[in-house]
């Protein structure tokens, strides 16, 4: 198996507060100067966010959030503007060339269109940054080869980009960026530019090395679905703040922001029958029932309460959709049920009672 290098160079201000974090974004903000001279732009504004060690934390924002100069400032691309960005105990913002250099080898980086130069082949590309480093022939070609190995590429070694596929390059990119021996993994849309099968193969591989090396992962898309695959943390940023944030599992079964919310449509859940769409009002109509979304944890955790709500208040519960998902490893579930109007507030009680969580979708008759 492929060893990490140790780092030491620590002088991170209170450096200790979250011995476990490889990143640490405190107070982090970033403004653009305008070209014309007028006001500043800010791009990201108040940034607190603990990367562990050995996590994949997903950022996820639409076209311009702020997702690249979030990650360019963990690799020293962008120096924040304020605050502090903290990597493996070093802060981008007081650092010298010489620590810079220290940064750089230790976080690696891959791209949404791979970046590999097309005039070196699959392992000249790897072996790039360890002649850059004035690493000796030999050891080059005991490093390279069995990175290639490790990301499923060792028979396309002697290949051009140009005659390898997105997914077979982005195995490049990987093995590339693994060169160096990094400690943290950034990934710009890395599979923004593959098919989903592809997709799912290289997110597939990066769990791996996440796994086997004991390498973070920092990724930012604009897709959930690659979050709903492979990160166990994730942030959801807006026009430069971070709108919510924890753990997958949380933010999927309880989004709380409506920017997470739209991110979420489409990615879990159900879809409802048109029967139901084109019947559904938002404001209750007399006689209609109330459409209510019930979000549960576990296969089996709402069969009891559909019991329960059935029995405690005599009303009928009609099932009229249900999927269930895995979300980090965890099966979520979604349960969209018609009530009676008069049952729907003790019933959302009983709901919440449980821990389980509800929305009222609308009305249908
Ligand atoms: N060097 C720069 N000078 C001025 N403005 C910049 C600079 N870099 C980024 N910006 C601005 O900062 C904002 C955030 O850009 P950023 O590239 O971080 O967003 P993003 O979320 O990665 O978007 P996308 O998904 O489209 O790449 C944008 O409005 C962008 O125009």
């Amino acid at each position: 198996m492929l060893q990490l290098s140790p780092h030491s160079d620590r002088d991170a201000p209170g450096g200790s507060a979250d011995d476990a974090a490889i990143v640490r974004f405190a107070s982090a903000g970033k403004r653009f100067a305008a070209p014309d001279g007028g006001a500043e732009f800010v791009a990201l504004e108040d940034i607190d966010l603990t990367v562990s060690e050995g996590s994949i934390t997903g950022i996820i924002g639409r076209s311009g959030a702020g997702k690249s100069t979030l990650i360019r400032m963990v690799n020293g691309l962008e120096r924040p503007s304020s605050g502090h960005v903290i990597v493996d105990g070093i802060d981008v913002a007081a650092m010298d060339e010489r620590k810079m250099r220290t940064l750089r080898r230790s976080v690696g980086m891959i791209f949404q269109h791979f970046n590999l130069l097309s005039a070196r082949t699959a392992y000249a590309n790897v072996a790039l940054p360890l002649e850059i480093a004035g690493v000796s022939k030999a050891e080059i070609a005991k490093r390279v080869t069995p990175l290639l190995e490790l990301v499923g590429i060792a028979d396309k070694r002697d290949r051009y980009p140009a005659e390898m596929s997105g997914g077979q390059k982005q195995r490049v990119g990987i093995a590339r960026a693994l060169a160096t021996n990094p400690k943290v993994l950034l990934s710009d849309e890395a599979t923004s530019a593959l098919d989903p099968e592809t997709t799912r193969s290289v997110l597939a591989l990066l769990k791996q090395v996440n796994r086997e090396l004991g390498l973070t992962v920092l990724l930012i898309t604009h897709e959930m679905q690659v979050v709903r695959e492979i990160a166990d943390h994730v942030a959801v940023l807006d026009r430069g703040r971070i709108v919510e944030k924890g753990d997958t599992y949380s933010v999927f079964a309880r989004p709380q922001h409506p920017v997470t919310r739209t991110f979420l449509e489409g990615v879990t859940g159900v879809r409802l029958p048109a029967f139901v769409t084109e019947k559904m009002t938002s404001e209750p109509e007399p006689d209609a029932e109330a459409v209510v979304k019930i979000v549960f944890t576990g296969p089996t955790a709402t069969d009891p309460i559909l019991a329960e709500i059935g029995k405690t208040l005599a009303t009928d519960v009609n099932i009229l959709a249900g999927a269930v998902d895995e979300i980090a490893g965890k099966p979520f579930g979604t349960l969209v049920v018609a009530l009676d109007q008069a049952a729907l507030a003790p019933a959302q009680a009983l709901i919440e009672e449980r821990g389980l969580t509800s929305e009222v979708l609308g009305y249908v008759r």
